[in-house]
């Protein structure tokens, strides 16, 4: 067995090196190892405690693994490396669902009616992630959690049912890896043709940057129509949601609550990037607003982290992916419904990083940022144009969609500045461009 333990000194900074690693900011001090399950020959499921949080840290051991800046220690002459990228022990993974396999504590298993065809060539899907995703042939994708939630896992749970509803805007999930209840690995269906929202939104960008004389709806790429139906597809996943799951009406308090955390999150970005400060007082006046609302609000479960990079387009329409939840916020913050304007609100500030993502850190061009602002008005109008054919215009409720926008701004800001602080200005420019509305 291998003791994470043993492996410290080098297993930490490996770790704080890690994209889904959470607390880069705050590093990694201790480390301990809470299971370590064999699962077949060479590979060692483990989980470890870093500072007393849980991480799932899939290991391989070969005497030379053939990707040698994937070793993150040699242990007795053995190389210790993340498993993830060994297709050939995440083929054993795709065998052990399909089998219904119970190793140790680790239960495998597929959904009801689900047959998994296994010897598919497995491969790391190679994006900067939250997570670690492992794509089988052109069939399906393994998400491995690598800070599983306590509790019902809030993706699979909405995936079902999204499922159980019929819902045809989602990639279907087909099974599951779990240790005592936490859900480690979720398998879903992988959509071999889709291309990513984020991905095609920036290329119309683009083409609009480079075509000096023509308007967004003249330019080859223009993504209105394509923004239409996300909008559509966003809203038939809000109503599956609340067929599935229902809806409730939070009162005037849930609603205080709501705001009150909305200052709380801004508390929290203002003590760590000072150049929010200018505009805090039109923040705070904007989530204010949504107090004197009254009447409470209709809440349900949502998306709650949704953005272009969420949003998969396929040969069969819009497909929305991951469903956990904001990464910022607790497992019980996350369970909790929250107004459907959410999710629009995630998708608006999307539209706006899609054009404005070019011009970060560039000199201010007044035509490109008239350009870009263009480009954003069209595309975020056509998104609730669609949203609207399906559901209520988002914007008929303007006060909660603007304190909504600003607090996920407020949200990526912080996100930036420890993740891509290159990337911050955009966040930021967008709040000043409301603070002066
Ligand atoms: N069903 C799928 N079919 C095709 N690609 C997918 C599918 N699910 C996810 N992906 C790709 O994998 C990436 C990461 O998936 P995601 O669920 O967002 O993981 P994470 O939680 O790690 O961010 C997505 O951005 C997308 O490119
Ligand atoms: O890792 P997740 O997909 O759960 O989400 C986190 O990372 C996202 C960046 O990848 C971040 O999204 C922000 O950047 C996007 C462009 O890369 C942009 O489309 C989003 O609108 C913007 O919020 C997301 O906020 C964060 O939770």
């Amino acid at each position: 067995m291998i003791r994470a333990e043993d492996l410290g000194e080098l297993l930490l900074p490996w770790l704080v090196d890690q994209r889904w690693y959470r607390a880069k900011a705050r590093g990694a001090r201790t480390l301990r190892t809470v299971s370590a399950t064999p699962l077949a020959d060479g590979l060692q499921h483990t989980m470890v405690e870093v500072d007393s949080e849980l991480y799932q840290l899939p290991l391989g051991t070969r005497d030379a693994f053939a990707d040698p800046g994937a070793v993150i220690a040699v242990d007795g002459g053995t190389q210790v490396y993340d498993a993830t990228l060994d297709p050939e022990l995440m083929g054993h993974l795709l065998t052990l669902i399909a089998r219904g396999a119970v190793i140790g504590g680790l239960t495998f298993s597929t959904e009801p009616g689900v047959t998994l065809r296994t010897g598919l060539r497995a491969r790391p899907i190679g994006v900067e992630q939250s997570n670690t995703s492992i794509v089988y042939g052109t069939e399906y994708i393994l998400k491995l959690y690598r800070q599983p939630d306590p509790g019902p896992n809030r993706d699979v749970r909405l995936h079902r049912a999204l499922r159980s509803v019929g819902s045809r805007h989602i990639a279907a999930p087909l099974g599951v890896i779990a240790e005592e209840g936490l859900v480690l690995g979720f398998l879903q269906r992988f959509l071999p043709d889709a291309v990513e929202g984020w991905a095609t939104a920036t290329a119309s960008v683009r083409d609009l940057l480079a075509e000096a004389d023509l308007y967004a709806n003249e330019v080859g790429g223009d993504f209105a129509g394509e923004a239409r139906r996300l909008g559509a597809a966003v809203a038939q996943v809000h109503a599956s949601l609340a067929d599935a799951l229902g809806t409730a009406r939070a009162g005037a308090g849930a609603v205080e609550t709501e705001v009150d955390a909305m200052h709380a999150r801004l508390d929290t970005a203002l003590a760590e990037v000072p150049d929010l400060r200018g505009e805090e007082r039109t923040i705070r006046e904007a989530f204010d607003r949504v107090r004197a609302l009254g009447g409470g609000l209709t809440v349900q479960q949502v998306h709650g982290d949704l953005h272009l990079g969420q949003t998969l387009r396929t040969t069969n329409g819009w497909v929305l992916i991951d469903f956990e939840g904001e990464p910022a916020a607790t497992p019980q913050q996350r369970r909790t419904p929250r107004s459907p304007l959410v999710d629009v609100a995630g998708m608006l500030r999307s539209f706006d990083y899609a054009a404005f993502h070019l011009l970060a850190g560039e000199e201010a061009d007044r035509q490109l940022t008239a350009r870009a602002q263009e480009w954003s008005d069209r595309n975020r109008g056509a998104f609730c144009d669609g949203y609207a054919e399906v559901a209520g215009d988002p914007r008929d409720q303007e006060v909660l969609l603007r304190a909504l926008e600003l607090d996920k701004a407020v949200y990526e800001v912080r996100y930036e500045h420890h993740n891509r602080p290159e990337w911050r200005p955009i966040p930021l420019a967008a709040i000043r461009r409301w603070s002066f509305l």
